[in-house]
């Protein structure tokens, strides 16, 4: 047997495979996607998300403090408002006694070393549940829409949020939000998180059902990028970490690692995240109900190849699972 057709004796053992995984998953890499309900005593499940749930504000202490002492280090938040009163812009989207700002100051009085990131958007504020302003043939309005995501981003920072994430994908955003936090002082103080890189994917219905956010009508495709879309992928990365973002986000991550690994080149100097979003979440849970594999190697294995990729953080429903298994 020629000496260069062995390779079996470089991962004979539990330990020399580790070797062979140029990054593995650490509970610093994780963030956790958490749902903010404007009915501060809410603990409801989200029958599509398996074992995730909206929270009230009365009751997130309760829920974070046992995946803290676990070792959860970040959080995004995303307020699903049920009783509040959409309009055109969504107005209730930086309400001072809105679920977001609200959990913000409760979170960092309560977990001081917790990094609270907060998703920006419109759809879950809007009546017509587009993530942005629309003119009256129902198109996006783009400036008055970058100059509101803008507000609400603005308005998360100076409720305390180490983090901001516009998900709208409205052109331009980032160098208005860029712009806003620095021209009132958090321009050192805020990291803007840029979800460039987001497709029109058919894996957010869950997330959909659980923040009331689906759009009133039409669809999201003429500014979510196209599934198909690498090279508008590429421009968005370069586009946004031109205009100032400090993070780089792949949106989903399984059907587009090609995407994440594009970003990994592209902007290497910028860390780089990935969302395995709602439905990936789901698609995993009904493989491992259907008996198609375990849930906690299907788990790792997603995660191995957005890793493989180059993403160093992910967004991931998994967070509360990994904490444990990291550990185990
Ligand atoms: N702001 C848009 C919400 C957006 C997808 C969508 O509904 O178009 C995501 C939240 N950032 C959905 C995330 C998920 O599906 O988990
Ligand atoms: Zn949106």
């Amino acid at each position: 047997m020629d000496i260069s057709s062995i390779l079996q004796g470089g991962y004979q053992h539990p330990l020399s495979r580790q070797w062979q995984s140029k990054r593995q998953l650490t509970k610093a890499m994780l963030m956790y996607p958490i749902f903010i309900s404007d009915d501060p005593d809410a603990s409801q499940l989200i029958a599509t998300l398996p074992g995730q749930s909206r929270w009230g504000i009365n009751k997130l202490e309760g829920f974070l403090a046992p995946l803290v002492k676990k070792g959860l280090q970040s959080v995004i938040l995303f307020g699903v408002p049920m009783n509040c009163n959409k309009d055109y812009r969504g107005t209730p989207a930086d309400d001072k006694e809105g679920p977001v700002i609200l959990a913000i100051k409760k979170i960092r009085s309560l977990f001081p070393d917790l990094y609270v990131a907060c998703d920006v958007c419109l759809c879950e504020y809007t009546d017509h549940g587009h993530c942005g302003l629309l003119h009256p043939d129902g198109t996006i309005n783009t400036a008055p829409s970058v100059e509101r995501i803008a507000e609400v981003a603005l308005s998360y920072a100076r409720a305390g949020a180490h983090c901001v994430a516009p998900s709208d994908m409205m052109d331009g955003r980032i160098k208005s939000i860029k712009r806003a936090l620095i021209d009132n002082g958090f321009g050192n103080k805020c990291t803007l998180m840029a979800y460039s890189a987001k497709f029109a994917s058919s894996l957010y219905g869950p997330f959909r059902d659980a923040a009331g956010s689906a759009p009133s009508f039409g669809n999201r495709k003429c500014y979510q990028l196209p599934p198909g879309g690498r090279g508008l992928a590429r421009r968005a990365i370069q586009r946004d970490a031109a205009e100032g973002a400090d993070i780089i986000m792949v949106k989903p991550a399984m059907p587009y690692l090609d995407i994440i690994s594009d970003a990994a080149q592209l902007t290497p100097d910028h860390p780089l995240a990935c969302y395995q979003v709602s439905g990936e979440f789901a698609m995993v849970h009904a493989g491992a109900a259907a008996g198609v594999y375990a849930l906690r190697d299907m788990a790792f294995e997603s995660v191995d190849g957005m890793l493989r990729a180059g993403a160093t953080l992910i967004l991931t429903y998994f967070t509360p699972d990994f904490l444990d298994w990291l550990d185990n």
